[in-house]
């Protein structure tokens, strides 16, 4: 399927999940996050859920990040240049919901990606090479562009593989891992 068949397949799927199954499939992805040979690092990209669009809900890996004193970075979106800003998480930091539902940082200490080791990428659907499916802006892909090649990209997805996204483009970075209620896809070496 091409990316805009597989983001309606996967709207309509996420609809069909109450919250009650959202919070069970998003607890146990950060449980098997643990499984996962990647916290030996510092800087920590992760997104915080649009509510609304059941979204896998971060906050169990928020609090793994924390308990593991770990540098949490929030993004914050800017929709006119389709780029991301990065803010270190900190006792100071003020989250708004801004007018997509996004629960962003206001501002603060400002981290580049090239600075940042591991990134959890939200995401619609993904193959079994590791491409993905976001809402189609192109943020994430010009983020992880920017990013240091050896950046750990992590998927977090409340649904299982696709065989093939057909239309994969060079601008599409692809993930190192998805991990899903039932799985982690190890996509490195492919
Ligand atoms: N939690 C979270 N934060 C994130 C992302 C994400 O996917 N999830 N993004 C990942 O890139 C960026 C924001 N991307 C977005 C891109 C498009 C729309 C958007 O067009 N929304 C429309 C309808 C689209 C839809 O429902 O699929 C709307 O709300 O009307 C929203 C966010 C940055 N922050
Ligand atoms: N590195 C980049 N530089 C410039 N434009 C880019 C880059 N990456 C993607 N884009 C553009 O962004 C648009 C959306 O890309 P795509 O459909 O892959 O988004 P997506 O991966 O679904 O969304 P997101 O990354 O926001 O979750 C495309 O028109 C693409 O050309």
């Amino acid at each position: 399927m091409n990316k805009n068949q597989l983001r309606n397949k996967y709207r309509d799927l996420r609809e069909t999940l109450s919250s009650e199954e959202v919070e069970k499939r998003s607890l146990k992805i950060a449980n098997q996050l643990l499984e996962l040979p990647v916290w030996e690092l510092s800087f920590y990209h992760i997104f915080l859920s649009i509510k609304e669009k059941k979204e896998v809900d971060t906050e169990a890996i928020l609090h793994v990040l924390q308990g593991k004193d770990k540098n949490v970075v929030l993004s914050k979106a800017d929709f006119k240049t389709g780029s991301l800003t990065n803010y270190l998480l900190t006792d100071n930091t003020k989250i708004n919901v801004n007018s997509w539902g996004i629960p962003e940082p206001e501002g603060g200490i400002e981290i580049k990606p090239e600075q940042i080791e591991v990134v959890f990428v939200p995401l619609l659907a993904f193959d079994q090479k590791g491409s993905r499916v976001g809402y189609g802006k192109g943020f994430y892909d010009r983020f992880l562009s920017h990013c240091s090649i050896d950046v750990i990209k992590i998927g977090l997805s409340l649904f299982e593989v696709e065989e093939e996204i057909s239309d994969v483009t060079k601008n599409d970075v692809p993930l190192d891992y998805c991990v899903t209620p039932e799985k982690i896809y190890n996509f490195k070496n492919l």
